[in-house]
């Protein structure tokens, strides 16, 4: 067959020929042509080569590397042998697993084979519906993929063997450690036949502190595999890795084009031309006001919006709040804090909404989320790593379809980050249409109703103060530390744009003389739980203070967060031990047989291990942190 011209990006002229079953999957959803990264990808994938693959967001790299994997493990001489694994895809959060496997089923169905062994089977119900058509019957040695998706959460890692052994699953979909517990069961095998591995957004994995996982995982597979590593941003940590688990890999990099603004110039972006990115320079109070007129002003109206916030109290305030200045619109929080039951919940909510919704978040719903209808992207404040904007803005503007990214930047030196971006290939303009005007009377307006909402219940404030603290934690640890600079922030203007009704104690505020109390006067100690049992508590707690005298209260309330949060990291210590226990006994009988090569190159990944920690361990410290900071006396 004549190979592909590059005016021929159909699925049809790829080489490897695919499968007619994978055209039709395609074809039916709606999928006339090949993305570029697609285009290059695919047949470098179905041969035996490793690749790492660099593409905007929203390019498609998801089919990028599913249809290499069904096309291959359904082209094997034989079945893979039972509770033997084909390929493990591992990605960095659930939302992004769920939404892999789900890409995964659709192209399934399409082959009926696979799509036999991914019916759900009725457990409850013994008659027969005489109307349903007969279920179709495969010669034993059919060959076929059955993924199975390994999360974590809800269900127990015993649960996930008991369904690998019991579908007999071949594709592995999930986060780290749940696939690692799972890897790591005797009756799992990922002998000679297995033949892929896929790391999305691996950059992310890395920046998780899923390196030691990784490896373990790494160490579980054959030597003899191909490995894809997909990204929209692949950085030097992520060269490391490639360095050790990857074997003279094909790197595939899509870039857009784009002429820059500044000189007419092409240049290279790493964001697609369907999205336009945009800043608007705001002072703190005017952003929330912005952000409104934003909402009521894009035509057409955007249906689904993500608003993303720097912390996950920062999350738990603002759900409050929001709804108060966003009217008509859901507004949906979604956090890595949240169990994983209200997270699915969440994330449900958001995705299904056939109403004007705001998702507002963190970065947990950074990376890979494609949720085709998100038109909007808001940024109250810029990430701490630049990566992560570009991800953060491409979950808008997916697909070639039109979408729009604004990121809030406050006068003075934060105006420096347009300039910090340009240099990363990652241009942004500033926001002309919809043109926004903010008055002082909108900023009153909107600082009420937070301050009355906040006023309905002690807990809202409490949220709102411990919001705020993470919030400064957050921003002091910018890596652009020299454009974000704690020193140069404005407290009473912050404490107005955030409708606090004090300033929480912090040493960053220790010396600062302005007004603490923004203003607001109200009777602390009258201010009440609407929670019964809480207010209580609370009651209780200030009679026992005022028994011991002054300074009591304060150290009532502290002893109290103290203890709890104590009982809860034993727990997890105590869990993580057990774990770690068990995983090094293997590790040890595993090194014993290692070649000195094999010993070098785990030295090499032992050394990212322990940095990667490092930085885990200092982000819990200042989680922690800040579980005592932002109360007030
Ligand atoms: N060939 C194609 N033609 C048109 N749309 C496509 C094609 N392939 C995939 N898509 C659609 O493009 C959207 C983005 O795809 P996908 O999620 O795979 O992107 P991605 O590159 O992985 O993005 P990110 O880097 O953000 O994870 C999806 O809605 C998908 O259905």
């Amino acid at each position: 067959m004549a190979p592909q011209t590059k005016a021929d990006r159909s699925f049809g002229g790829l080489t490897p020929v695919l499968s007619p079953w994978v055209l039709e999957a395609v074809d039916a959803m709606g999928f006339a042509k090949t993305t570029p990264v697609q285009h290059a990808a695919i047949p470098m994938f179905m041969k035996n080569s490793d690749v790492v693959v660099e593409a905007v967001t929203g390019s498609g790299k998801t089919l990028a590397f599913l249809i290499p994997i069904v096309e291959r493990l359904l082209r094997l001489d034989a079945p893979l042998k039972k509770h033997h694994v084909g390929a493990i895809i591992i990605s960095p959060t659930r939302e992004l697993a769920t939404q892999i496997n789900t890409v995964l089923c659709s192209l399934l169905k399409f082959h009926a084979p696979s799509a036999a062994a991914l019916e759900p089977e009725d457990e409850d119900s013994d008659m027969e519906d005489a109307d349903a058509p007969p279920k179709p019957t495969f010669p034993a040695g059919t060959l076929k993929v059955v993924p199975q998706l390994l999360l974590g959460g809800s269900v127990t890692p015993a649960q996930d063997l008991s369904a690998f052994l019991k579908k007999q699953t071949n594709v592995l979909i999930g986060t780290p450690g749940r696939l690692l517990e799972l890897l790591s069961s005797r009756h799992v095998h990922c002998s000679s036949s297995f033949d892929a591995l896929v790391l999305d957004e691996a950059d992310r994995l890395l920046d998780l502190g899923f390196k030691d996982d990784l490896q373990k995982i790494l160490s579980r597979l054959p030597k003899q595999r191909r490995t894809g590593l997909f990204s929209a941003s692949v950085s030097e940590a992520v060269d490391q890795l490639i360095r050790v688990g990857l074997r003279n890999p094909v790197r595939i990099a899509v870039k857009v084009k784009a002429r820059a603004a500044e000189n007419g110039q092409i240049e290279d972006k790493r964001t697609p031309a369907s999205l336009q990115m945009s800043y608007l320079v705001a002072p703190p109070s005017h952003k929330l006001p912005a952000i409104k007129q934003i909402l009521e002003k894009v035509q057409p109206q955007p249906q689904k919006t993500i608003f993303y916030l720097a912390t996950c109290f920062a999350v738990d305030y603002f759900q409050h709040v929001l709804p108060e200045v966003l009217k008509g619109h859901t507004i949906v929080p979604l956090h890595g804090k949240h169990p994983d039951k209200v997270r699915r919940k969440n994330f449900s909510k958001f995705v299904d909404s056939v109403t004007p919704s705001v998702l507002i978040t963190t970065d947990v719903a950074a990376r890979g989320l494609d949720i085709p209808s998100v038109d909007l992207v808001l940024q109250l404040d810029p990430p701490s790593d630049p990566k992560t904007f570009i991800h953060r803005c491409g979950r808008a503007g997916r697909a070639g379809r039109k979408g729009l990214a604004v990121t809030f930047l406050t006068p003075g030196l934060e105006e420096d980050y347009v300039e910090f971006l340009r240099v990363r290939q990652t241009p942004v303009a500033p926001l002309t249409s919809p043109s926004i005007d903010v008055t002082p009377e909108d900023i009153t307006k909107i600082t009420n109703a937070i301050r009355k909402v906040a006023k309905t219940d002690r807990a809202i404030y409490d949220k709102a103060q411990r919001g705020f603290v993470s919030w400064v934690r957050a921003y002091s640890k910018h890596t652009a530390s020299s454009i974000f600079r704690v020193e140069d922030l404005d407290w009473s203007e912050l404490g107005t744009a955030w409708g606090l009704l004090r300033l929480p104690r912090m040493p960053e505020t220790k010396k600062w003389e302005g007004d603490k109390s923004l203003g607001v006067t109200m009777d602390f100690d009258a201010f009440a739980y609407k929670d019964k049992v809480r207010e209580q508590q609370r009651q209780t707690e200030l009679a026992e203070a005022a028994a011991q005298g002054s300074g009591g209260k304060k150290f009532v309330k502290e002893n109290k967060l103290a203890k709890a949060w104590t009982q809860q990291k034993d727990h997890k210590a105590l869990k993580e031990l057990r774990r770690e226990k068990k995983v090094a006994k293997r590790e040890h009988d595993r090194r014993a047989n290692m070649t000195e090569e094999e010993k070098k190159k785990e030295e090499e990944l032992d050394k990212m291990i322990a940095q990667m920690r490092k930085k885990v361990k200092q982000t819990e410290a200042d989680e922690e942190e800040d579980e005592f900071k932002g109360f007030d006396d």
